[in-house]
């Protein structure tokens, strides 16, 4: 199922609970503004190559829509229409004042040179600069997209408008803080009298989320037994030391061949024997071919959309407890607030004090989940599901 069908189906779902009013399902379910832009840039070798952007803004009823931008390959329309509606829930569910978006460029980063990337990124901001803004729309980082790009976009936006730092997120100043996955994974395991220490984890995708999520883990006493990213995958039934592959990442660019684990099947790493799965890459990796096979009893969707609505079935069947992507990854979109915040007040905080309000966010936002799965006699899913859309839908008309 496509991304944007699973992610109205989830909506919709949310909405017969909640008893929705179907014109307002309506409008919930049509963006705001979508946003399709042609790029075109000179190549190093003078070449000229196009590519198009897209912008789709879901929803502001909340406050400024807030997004990241993808660069990859698959990026189509109705994905980033169903990653902007997903941020709209998940900035409710985390309780920040914002609204929902999400964009991409449909282009292989790796393929691009540093100066080719920076082009594309400038042109791409001046065909969306208007349109963005500190209390309109902020970009911030997600796959194939980084700090530098943000620093890009808000030097080539600051051209238009004057400097505004608050235009984006996740930008280099003191690096992006990544604790959300593990804070909210140690909700969910404190709920099952569980902690990370002990248990033994799989991670799929080793980027800005996976690294950081393999990290805290391996530093809490977690064993992450398999990790993969596009070059291939490793696994150790002891434990990988994570530092050490951190480190053969860096020096390498990629995880195949590291000496302190075994190489195995990518394909393999979601069926991995391991306690907790950690999905960190693409969307809809788990589908009905695989979800069966599955042997993780709680799974942590850090990546967006990881589990199609097949598969959600499949494996709740199963008993598996699955942590849903607009809570366990909300972190990441928390930072950013406290970044945007700050750069509106032009206030420092320490880190400690990021460290100590992120996981007050993810904590609560955790206890509101559980009331409503309660109340409503629901999944995590849909407790995520059903508390976002009603804090959206309530200021509507
Ligand atoms: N960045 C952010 O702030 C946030 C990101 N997310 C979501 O988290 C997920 C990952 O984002 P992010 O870490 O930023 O992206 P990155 O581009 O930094 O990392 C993606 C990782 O996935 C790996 N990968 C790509 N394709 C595959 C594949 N087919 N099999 C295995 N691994 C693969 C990449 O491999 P390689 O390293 O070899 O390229 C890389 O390690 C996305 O779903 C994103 O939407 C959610 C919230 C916030
Ligand atoms: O930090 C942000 O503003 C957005 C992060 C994001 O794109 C996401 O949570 O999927």
């Amino acid at each position: 199922m496509n991304a944007l069908a699973a992610t109205n189906r989830n909506f919709m779902k949310a909405a017969r609970i909640l008893g929705l009013d179907s014109k307002i399902e309506k409008s919930l379910l049509i963006p705001f503004r979508e946003i399709k832009v042609e790029c075109t840039i000179p190549k190093d070798d003078g070449t000229l190559v196009s590519y198009v952007g897209f912008r789709v803004q879901h929803d502001n009823a909340r406050g400024p829509m807030k997004g990241g931008i993808r660069y990859h390959p698959e990026v189509d329309p109705d994905e980033v229409n169903a990653l902007a509606q997903l941020m709209t829930w998940k900035t409710a569910v985390a309780d920040i004042p914002y609204g929902g978006a999400k964009g991409g460029i449909g282009c292989s980063p790796k393929d691009l040179s540093t100066s080719e990337l920076e082009r594309l990124t400038r042109v791409f901001t001046q065909k969306i600069h208007d349109l963005i803004g500190v209390n309109a729309d902020v970009p911030a980082p997600d796959m194939g997209t980084n700090a530098q790009t943000m620093a890009w976009i808000l030097d080539e936006y600051s051209k238009f408008h004057g400097y505004s730092p608050a235009v984006v997120t996740g930008k280099p100043i003191g690096g992006r803080n990544r604790r959300g996955v593990v804070y909210a994974t140690e909700a969910l395991l404190a709920e099952h009298g569980k902690s990370i220490k002990g248990l033994t984890f799989a991670i799929q995708g080793f980027g800005n989320v996976g690294s950081w999520a393999a990290k805290l883990i391996h530093e809490r006493g977690g064993k992450v037994v398999a990790v993969s990213d596009i070059t291939g995958a490793v696994k150790n039934p002891n434990g990988i030391n994570i530092l050490d592959l951190l480190q053969h990442k860096d020096a390498t660019g990629k995880l195949a061949d590291f000496s302190g684990a075994d190489a195995m099947d990518p394909n393999d790493l979601l069926t991995h024997d391991c306690d907790v799965l950690i999905p960190c890459a693409l969307g809809g990796v788990l589908n009905r071919e695989n979800a069966g096979d599955v042997k993780a009893k709680f799974i942590i969707e850090a990546a967006n959309h990881p589990t199609d609505p097949e598969a959600d079935e499949i494996l709740s069947k199963k008993g598996v407890t699955i942590l849903p992507d607009i809570y366990a990854n909300a972190g990441g979109v928390t930072v950013s607030y406290f970044e945007w915040v700050q750069n509106i007040q032009g206030f420092m905080w320490d880190e400690e004090k990021v460290n100590q309000e992120l996981k007050r966010y993810m904590t609560k936002a955790f206890h509101n989940i559980k009331g409503l799965c309660k109340s409503h006699n629901c999944d995590l899913r849909m407790g995520a599901f059903t508390l976002g859309v009603n804090r959206v839908a309530r200021l509507l008309f």
